[in-house]
């Protein structure tokens, strides 16, 4: 059977069918997905299901593949062989500014544009043709333990810890339905951490969010529930 090569990442929330098992919808479904970049194999015949409102924390050695998969995921670069679906249908056939709404990627290293957090904070209101709303923008800083004084500070002036989380909150403030964080909390210290995974649970606990994270953090691989190894190229 097809399934008998699927990794299959076992659901939390799941919820009984009319035929009595348990089922979540499957967000992501890969197979035989490799990525090649001349001869060089990144990805080898990844069969992978990932189901819809799973923390899923992908591990592995240094330059066995993680990011290529997340950019694969994310519909930044496209398998070269297999294939990815989104929602059952391929990530490929998506309209891009679509995709980018509804899986969204936070990155390790994160920029804030322009002069201030507000800048930052009203583009996805711009993108929307939506009004900056002053009330939802101090509601969500709040998530990350900042107050509504942040909106008008300039982005010179917010530290590094400060920096992620609101870059953050560019990619909330508009849920999309899954969210990938490329090691966003390396080099933060403790408190930024737990100020980072505090918000990260409570959009995956309290509204469904699916999180695809990879990181190297000791003490976030011992805590994660669902983890999935990358290794040469291979998923465990
Ligand atoms: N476009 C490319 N051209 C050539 N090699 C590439 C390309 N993209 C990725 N690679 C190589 O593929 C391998 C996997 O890279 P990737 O960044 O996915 O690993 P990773 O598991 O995320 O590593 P890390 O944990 O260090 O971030 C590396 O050897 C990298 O150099």
């Amino acid at each position: 059977m097809k399934d008998n090569h699927m990794s299959n990442v076992n659901n939390v929330k799941a919820f009984k069918n009319i035929d009595g098992v348990k089922h979540l919808k499957n967000i992501f479904e890969l197979t035989d997905l490799s990525y090649q970049v001349g001869d060089k194999k990144i990805l080898k015949n990844i069969n992978l299901n990932i189901e819809q409102g799973k923390y899923i924390t992908f591990v592995g050695p240094s330059g066995s593949g993680k990011s290529t998969l997340m950019r694969i995921l994310a519909s930044m670069i496209s398998a070269t062989s297999g294939e990815a679906l989104f929602n059952g249908k391929k990530i490929s056939s998506y309209e891009p500014t679509e995709y980018r709404r509804r899986v969204s990627y936070a990155f390790q290293q994160p920029t804030l544009f322009g002069k201030t957090v507000k800048d930052n904070l009203e583009f996805p209101y711009i993108v929307r043709g939506k009004e900056f709303d002053w009330e939802q923008v101090t509601k969500f800083l709040n998530y990350v333990n900042l107050d509504e004084s942040y909106i008008d500070k300039s982005v010179n002036d917010v530290s590094g810890g400060e920096k992620q989380r609101i870059a953050l909150l560019r990619n909330l403030i508009f849920p999309p339905e899954v969210l990938i964080t490329d090691e966003v909390t390396t080099g933060l210290d403790a408190d930024n951490k737990e100020i980072v995974h505090n918000i990260l649970n409570k959009f995956n606990q309290d509204d469904g969010l699916t999180i695809l994270r990879v990181t190297h953090d000791d003490s976030e691989i011992e805590q994660a529930t669902d983890k999935v190894t990358v290794k040469n190229g291979e998923v465990i």
